[in-house]
């Protein structure tokens, strides 16, 4: 089994260049290259210039750039380069529905963001337009959306959350977590990834390098973890070998579905560790 882990994805600002060359160095699972959001506008066209030069070096991880949205004066020239320089993925912001997608013919796997509420309620046709390797959540651009207001458990975003999970793992595809603004406050990034974690999300979205390895580890298997899962899939073994169509683990029960998931924990655990 190949399970590429995206437990860390760091955004690093296009207009960055000592940030971009920083990112090479700080152990994230993939990089993303912003030419959106944290780009001001006068800058964009520097911004891609240094991203098209950046790009001639490979990172030790994948790299997608995340272009400007649809409908704005960017796109075309950021896609071009994007395309050109073999990016691994393309991170299309502010993504609301599947059509707009699929009509990009793109060849190269897309990461949609959910970020609008129309985006939310549209996330299943999107995470199912192939070519789309995952979703990833836009938490600021939605609770703007949304109106809503901040609270420690993002209770306000919780349905947006879960139905981005629900899409994209109902089309096999990896969700991605949102960003946590607060780089000085280590507490809080760790409780937001325990909770992304719970819910589903297979890694986090990061935009300080503070915030790399925390995520790794909150969305990386633990020892025990490695343990108790060979342990399963010992006794899942065991059990079939005996001609048992269910086994008993720890006193639970143990069926296909849990020797599956102990088998994805240790291909995890090998492509962590082994980088
Ligand atoms: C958040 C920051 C603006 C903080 O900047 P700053 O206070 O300057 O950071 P530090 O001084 O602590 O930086 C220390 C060193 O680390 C490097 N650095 C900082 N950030 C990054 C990064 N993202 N990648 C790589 N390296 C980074 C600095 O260069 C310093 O290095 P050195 O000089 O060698 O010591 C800043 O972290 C930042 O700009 N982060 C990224 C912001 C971003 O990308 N925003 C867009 C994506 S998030 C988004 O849009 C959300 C989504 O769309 C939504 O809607 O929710
Ligand atoms: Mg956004």
């Amino acid at each position: 089994m190949s399970v590429k882990p995206l437990r860390s994805v760091l955004y690093v600002p296009g207009d960055k260049p000592r940030a971009i060359d920083k990112s090479r160095t700080l152990g994230a699972d993939a990089v993303v290259l912003d030419l959106e959001d944290a780009v001001a506008p006068e800058h964009k066209d520097a911004a891609r210039e240094n991203v098209r030069g950046a790009l001639a070096n490979r990172w030790p991880c994948p790299v997608f750039v995340r272009v400007n949205g649809l409908g704005t004066p960017w796109e075309h020239a950021d896609r071009e380069m994007a395309l050109l320089t073999g990016v691994d993925g393309l991170v299309l912001p502010k993504v609301e529905d599947a059509r707009t997608v699929g009509a990009l013919h793109l060849r190269v796997p897309l990461w949609p963001m959910i970020e609008t509420p129309l985006g939310a309620l549209h996330a299943a046709e999107i995470a199912g337009v192939p070519g789309v390797a995952g979703l990833i959540v836009g938490a600021n651009d939605l609770a703007r959306a949304l109106r809503t207001r901040p609270h420690p458990e993002r209770l306000p975003l919780l349905h947006a959350l879960s139905a981005v999970v629900l899409a994209a793992r109902a089309y096999g595809k990896v969700p991605l977590d949102a960003v946590y603004n607060d780089v000085r406050d280590p507490e809080g990034f760790d409780r937001e990834c325990r909770q992304g974690r719970t819910l589903g999300f297979a890694g986090k979205t990061v935009i300080h390098p503070s915030q790399v390895e925390a995520a790794n580890r909150a969305f990386g298997v633990t020892a025990a973890e490695v343990e108790t899962a060979r342990a399963l899939l010992q006794a899942w073994n065991q059990a079939r070998a005996e001609g048992k169509s269910v086994a008993t683990h720890g006193g639970a029960l143990v069926e296909q579905m849990h020797a599956d998931e102990a088998a994805e924990v240790l291909a995890l655990w090998t492509q962590g560790t082994a980088g």
